[in-house]
């Protein structure tokens, strides 16, 4: 449990840890390449280290050094080796569902489990499009869900998939069985969801092409491919990581921080807009772009906010980051909807039930409803206990608002924030002495 309190104003400088999900794909990556693969700012939460865990299970060289220094020894595209066990993916969807796609074309059988949330959380929108392509992969207890036992072949075939949600761990999967397939893969997505997938894979070597239509939906190909070759990556600060401190500098009066080295990649940065939009003084300073993922440094002072409407083509931009919002949202004036978000409720947890729950319980005003939640904001808060469910998202999320509200708040298991971020409690607390 941590227990915090109203806080002083937030000043000085912070650097954001690495990015979560390139830090996933730059192991998964690496390990299939030809040759080595150095990365710097790799991000050490638990969910990559369930990626570093799997990848160590099926014969990869994976040297952790320090301060997010990391060297993959790749083993080539065929260079997996069948686990003696079942493999671990934690608490991870994302590394149960990018390596589904790359398990499908190895030559051997491997079984996938996590926690209880994770064996929850549906897996049928990866097996129904790669059992398309032909791969043999099936939920163990038959409902959908992991565990998942894959039965590797080499006859997969190029596919065109209409994905009906905007989910890059559906597009990369498909995208990863789609290196081994026979043909060109497609997918089609109603927007186009987080790219770095396309971006690293193009910069490993695959051919990947992108076309976005009138209508903003994107059509993702990818082409058969040989081999891929080990890269010097360096992982952008994540955005989402980024967001809890965004959003403690616009809430605590009198707060001026400088937030170092966030990635901005448009497919991410939704959260930047939403801010914007609720009258929040952000400056960027320092842009720059490295293998197409875009950076910036950014000015946050405390401000005061109004409520907007977070809909449509922006929720795939910041779907991590609705608590955060949700929680902005209760501290701004006027009313804020969230709508053509149902993804929340299959998260960590359902994020629309415990964001209701625990702002409700600090005293906040929010309506559930089917695809998000109307906060009518302004209400004072205060402190009680939270219960994060195990949530990391929803841990940080209201963290936050125990800065800006009356009284104590204790966050229950607390240490579940290590999913993306271990040491967010200590640069909350440097920050906020
Ligand atoms: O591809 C990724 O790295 C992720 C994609 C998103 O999930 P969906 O693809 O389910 O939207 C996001 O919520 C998750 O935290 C990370
Ligand atoms: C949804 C998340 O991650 P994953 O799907 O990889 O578990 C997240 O980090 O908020």
């Amino acid at each position: 449990m941590t227990q915090l309190t109203n806080s002083a104003p937030l000043r000085g400088e912070i650097t954001i840890p690495g990015d979560k999900s390139i830090s996933h794909r730059s192991v998964m990556f690496g390990a299939l390449s030809k040759g080595t693969t150095e990365i710097t700012n790799f991000l050490y939460g638990a969910d990559c280290l369930s990626t570093i865990g799997c990848f160590r299970q099926m014969g990869i060289d994976i040297e952790q050094k320090e301060e997010g220094r990391l060297i993959v020894h790749g083993k080539g595209m065929r260079g997996l080796s069948a686990p003696g066990s079942h493999l671990d993916v934690g608490n991870s969807g994302t590394t149960t569902r990018l390596i589904s796609g790359i398990l499908s074309a190895q030559p051997f059988t491997s079984v996938l489990s996590g926690d209880d949330s994770l064996n929850s959380r549906p897996m049928g929108r990866i097996i129904t499009p790669l059992t398309r392509m032909g791969a043999k992969i099936e939920s163990i207890r038959g409902d959908g869900c992991a565990p998942l036992r894959i039965d590797g072949t080499n006859s997969l075939h190029g596919i065109t998939y209409h994905s009906p949600v905007a989910s890059a761990q559906v597009k990369s999967s498909i995208l990863l069985a789609g290196l081994y397939a026979d043909g060109v893969t497609s997918v089609t997505e109603p927007v186009l969801s987080r790219n770095h997938t396309e971006l690293m894979l193009c910069k490993f070597g695959a051919s990947v092409s992108t076309e976005i239509s009138a209508d903003a939906s994107a059509r993702i190909s990818i082409l058969p491919c040989q081999e891929l070759y080990g890269q010097k990556i360096h992982v952008p600060g994540d955005i989402s990581s980024a967001a809890y401190f965004i959003a403690a500098a616009l809430l605590v009066p009198g707060s001026e921080l400088l937030i170092k080295n966030v990635g901005t990649n448009p497919t991410r940065a939704g959260i930047l807009k939403v801010c914007q939009d609720m009258g929040a003084d952000i400056t960027y300073v320092n842009e720059t772009a490295e293998g197409g993922e875009q950076t910036a440094d950014l000015l946050v002072r405390s401000s005061s906010l109004h409520g907007t409407v977070v809909e449509g083509r922006l929720i795939p931009t910041l779907i991590d980051e609705i608590p955060m919002i949700a929680v902005l949202a209760a501290f701004a004036d006027g009313t804020t909807v969230i709508r053509d978000a149902a993804e929340l409720k299959v998260k960590e947890t359902d994020r629309i039930r415990t964001v209701t729950e625990n702002l409700t319980r600090m005293g906040g005003d929010v309506t559930p409803t089917e695809d998000g939640m109307i906060i009518r904001g302004g209400k004072a808060l205060h402190g009680t206990v939270i219960n994060p469910y195990l949530d990391h998202r929803i841990a940080m999320a209201f963290s936050v608002a125990a800065l800006a509200s009356d009284g104590v708040t204790d966050i229950l298991d607390s240490s579940c924030v290590d999913v993306s971020y271990p040491g967010f409690f200590a640069s909350l607390k440097s920050l906020t002495v």
